[in-house]
């Protein structure tokens, strides 16, 4: 469940301390909890969202809002704090950093009263056995932020928020002025992308979104999906605008036998079955599964789920999709976490693991059978260069190309080999709420051997 009341400052505010009234502490806490959750403990943020909480709807929100728009902009806030922490921070006060870092982003990035903001921050500090002896350092540097916040908002370069090992490998793979433009996308929250069954045009009347130019329907999403209209009806599912595309490139596959190899949570699973493939879902985490199974009940789809290693699945099958797992950096927009996770250690070992799934298509395959590869990557080597050393060491694969006609809207994305490759930068606009999408490559493939 989404919910995302709050948007970006449009104007200064003063300081109105409410003496006594505090009800955004135990929200506050917890958009600690969450970061730290990540920072320290190297959890994905998804994983630290399903911790059981007393929060109500609103507090959730606004803990996860300010959780996920700390680790968005966290080199800013850094930047901007250490500007304002002559000697530092003391080492061992972890809780300390924390508690800076998510009021500064409140204060810079989130429209909730600076008061609000700078009272919690000092309460929380107050409250820690360690750190209370800073709670003047905290309020001196908040309340000096929110004063020279127009300042500060107009030095904002988005490339700062980008973790190095990115914006390095992204420099060396799409070039500076890529970069910065796709920095500048993900600086913000994202849109909220539907795949509908049909009637694209009426849901985006009903929900008050727009259609994309690949027809997705894309909101400016203000209150928890399963409240919208058509989500208990299984009329629609959230996925990403890119992240519909895949599936959409094994053409016709009305009753074809699919295998879907890591299926879950199933948005493409999905699309296979409401296409009316025979889809065979397989995911090695019996708990994505459930989760997978859950969506399909909702969706009215009926498709085979089977709990198991892809490395392990027995074929033939008339067509694969290899979503393989992938660092997912061209999802960091919407989860910010993924700059802070992951290293080129991870991207060198996923590369291996989506090599030995490639390599099991020609087994998996019935001959003249379609496979499509994908990833939610920006790297080059879970998505280009992966295809074409599988092209180069497997005689029984050919590419078959991808037509920049094929699908609706997908000409600005596909290479001059025949490849789907979406930046999230892609689809630029002024408005934050319809612009971009996720990262992602695709190839098709054809069994000739
Ligand atoms: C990118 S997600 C899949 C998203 C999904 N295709 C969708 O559209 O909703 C990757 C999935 O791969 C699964 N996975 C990772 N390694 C696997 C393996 N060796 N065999 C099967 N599933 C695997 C993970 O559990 C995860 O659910």
């Amino acid at each position: 469940m989404s919910k995302r009341p709050f948007f970006h400052k449009a104007r200064p505010k003063t300081i109105k301390p409410k003496p006594g009234a505090h009800p955004g502490l135990p929200a506050r806490r917890r958009a600690c909890d969450l970061v730290e959750a990540v920072l320290l403990r190297r959890r994905p943020l998804d994983e630290a969202l399903e911790q059981p909480t007393d929060l109500d709807a609103l507090d959730r929100a606004l803990s996860r809002k300010i959780a996920a728009t700390t680790l968005r902009r966290l080199g800013t806030i850094d930047r901007l704090l250490a500007e304002r922490l002559a000697k530092g921070l003391p080492d061992g006060l972890p809780r300390l950093e924390t508690v800076l870092r998510t009021s500064a982003c409140q204060i810079l990035f989130l429209d909730v009263p600076d008061y609000a903001a700078v009272d919690s921050a000092v309460r929380m500090v107050e409250n820690d056995r360690k750190a209370k002896g800073f709670a003047g350092l905290v309020n001196a540097v908040l309340r000096g932020l929110a004063r020279d916040r127009e300042e500060a908002l107009a030095s904002l370069d988005p490339l700062d928020d980008l973790a190095p090992w990115l914006r390095a490998r992204w420099t060396a793979a799409y070039g500076a002025d890529t970069t910065a433009a796709v920095a500048a996308i993900i600086a913000a929250e994202p849109p909220l992308d539907l795949t509908v069954k049909a009637d694209a045009e009426g849901w985006a009347a009903k929900l008050g979104g727009m259609v994309t130019p690949t027809g997705s329907v894309r909101l400016k999403a203000e209150g928890a999906i399963p409240d919208l209209a058509g989500y208990a009806d299984g009329e629609w599912w959230v996925q990403d605008a890119a992240a519909a595309l895949p599936a959409r490139l094994l053409g016709p596959v009305a009753g074809l036998a699919v295998a879907d190899l890591c299926a879950a949570p199933g948005g493409k699973t999905a699309q296979l079955a409401a296409a009316g493939a025979h889809v065979t879902a397989v995911d090695r985490s019996p708990r994505r599964l459930e989760r997978l199974s859950e969506n399909m009940a909702r969706l009215k789809l009926d498709v085979t789920v089977r709990a198991l290693d892809a490395l392990d699945l027995e074929g033939p099958f008339d067509a694969v999709l290899i979503d393989a797992p992938c660092t997912a950096t061209g999802t960091v927009r919407g989860h910010p976490d993924v700059m802070h996770l992951k290293t080129v250690a991870d991207v060198e070992g996923l590369a291996r693991l989506q090599a030995r799934l490639l390599d099991r298509l020609p087994l998996l395959l019935k001959p003249g059978g379609r496979a499509v590869y994908c990833t939610c990557s920006l790297e080059p080597e879970e998505g280009e260069a992966q295809v074409a050393a599988l092209l180069a060491r497997e005689p029984r694969l050919a590419l078959d190309p991808i037509r920049p006609d094929e699908l609706p809207g997908i000409a600005p994305f596909v290479t001059a080999e025949g490849y789907l490759r979406t930046l999230p930068c892609h689809w630029p606009d002024a408005d934050p709420a319809r612009a971009g999408l996720d990262g992602f490559f695709a190839a098709r493939l054809v069994r000739v051997g």
